[in-house]
């Protein structure tokens, strides 16, 4: 049998914006695969917004090509189609309700399954006939995922889609994700700044800085690749010495270092010289990966 590989949803090859003399993305290459939940995680102002409206059609590039299933997507109808891009800051005609939202998607998405949309409303418990310049904040998110979750399109992009969401719909956005998704495969890009919340979510994780992709990595992979190993200082510091150390830190005289991936083996040493190793969450991880980048100040306090 033969192999035959997928095309990528998405190639970037070189992509750069400029908005006047600031570079918000910067020579940027990467691939997203078909069927996929990719996580594109950064701080504030990382560019993974303009990232998102370069690949909808919605930015034109300063430079480098952008393909969304091999076509440029500005002003492309056939690519454009087949693209679902929900927003925080979704603009709905005046006196718009809810339900009008609902009744209008089919017209955009062509795999709309209101069936699934009739079943989120009531998950979510959001008032239909209520006009969307009334509804809460949090309404007003559920209605983005709902129209994310039930147009089925086969590329679809949240962008940090929760505002005002509490952690009981949160959840349920998350379950309804994986479940939906289970049954109907499709390319799913997630920024979020909720990191731990969708650790488990993400097969795939691109981290942006400052314009820049940091790490374009399998979730899988990333989420085994460092540990943290704790001890009396100098035994730390001997176990460690000659690797990339991602964090260090230490009371008295104990030292808690985060590192890239151990084998069994240094796992084996390091226990027999009386250390302890921990887990390291993706969200430490990547707080570490970014604040190693030339950052020190705390992602949650900027999040
Ligand atoms: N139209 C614009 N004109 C000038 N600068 C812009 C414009 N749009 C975005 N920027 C700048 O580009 C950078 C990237 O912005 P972007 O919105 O993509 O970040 P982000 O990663 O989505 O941030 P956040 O997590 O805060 O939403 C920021 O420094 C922002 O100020």
């Amino acid at each position: 049998m033969t192999y035959t590989p997928v095309a990528p949803a998405v190639r970037v090859a070189g992509l750069t914006k400029r908005f006047g003399r600031f570079t918000a993305i910067d020579d940027v290459s990467f691939d997203v695969e078909s069927n996929k939940i990719y996580g594109l995680l950064g701080r504030n102002g990382a560019g993974k917004t303009t990232i998102m409206q370069l690949l909808t059609g919605q930015q034109f590039a300063s430079g480098g090509q952008v393909n969304v299933f091999g076509e440029n997507p500005v002003e492309n109808a056939s690519v454009l189609q087949r693209i679902c891009f929900i927003k925080e800051s979704q603009k709905y005609p005046d006196n718009f309700k809810v339900k009008h939202v609902l009744k209008s998607a089919p017209w955009f998405f062509a795999n709309w399954d209101a069936q699934l949309a009739d079943r989120l409303v009531e998950d979510f418990r959001v008032p239909v006939n209520r006009e969307l310049k009334k509804i809460s904040r949090g309404q007003l998110s559920a209605v983005g995922v709902i129209v994310g979750l039930a147009s089925r399109a086969p590329l679809t992009f949240f962008d940090e889609p929760y505002l005002g969401l509490d952690a009981v719909a949160r959840q349920i956005f998350y379950d309804r994700l994986l479940e939906d998704y289970a049954e109907h495969p499709r390319t799913i890009i997630l920024s979020t700044h909720l990191i731990d919340e969708v650790s488990n979510l993400l097969e795939h994780v691109l981290l942006v800085d400052e314009g820049r992709i940091l790490l374009d990595e399998d979730a899988e992979r990333l989420r085994g690749s460092a540990c943290t190993i704790v001890g009396r200082n100098a035994d730390v510091d001997a176990f460690v010495a000659g690797r990339e150390v991602l964090h260090r830190e230490g009371i008295g005289g104990l030292a808690s270092v985060t590192v890239n991936g151990l084998t069994e083996e240094e796992r084996r040493n390091a226990a027999s010289v009386g250390l302890e190793l921990g887990p390291v969450s993706l969200q430490q991880l990547i707080v570490r990966k970014t604040v190693r980048s030339g950052h020190s100040e705390d992602w949650n306090a900027r999040s």
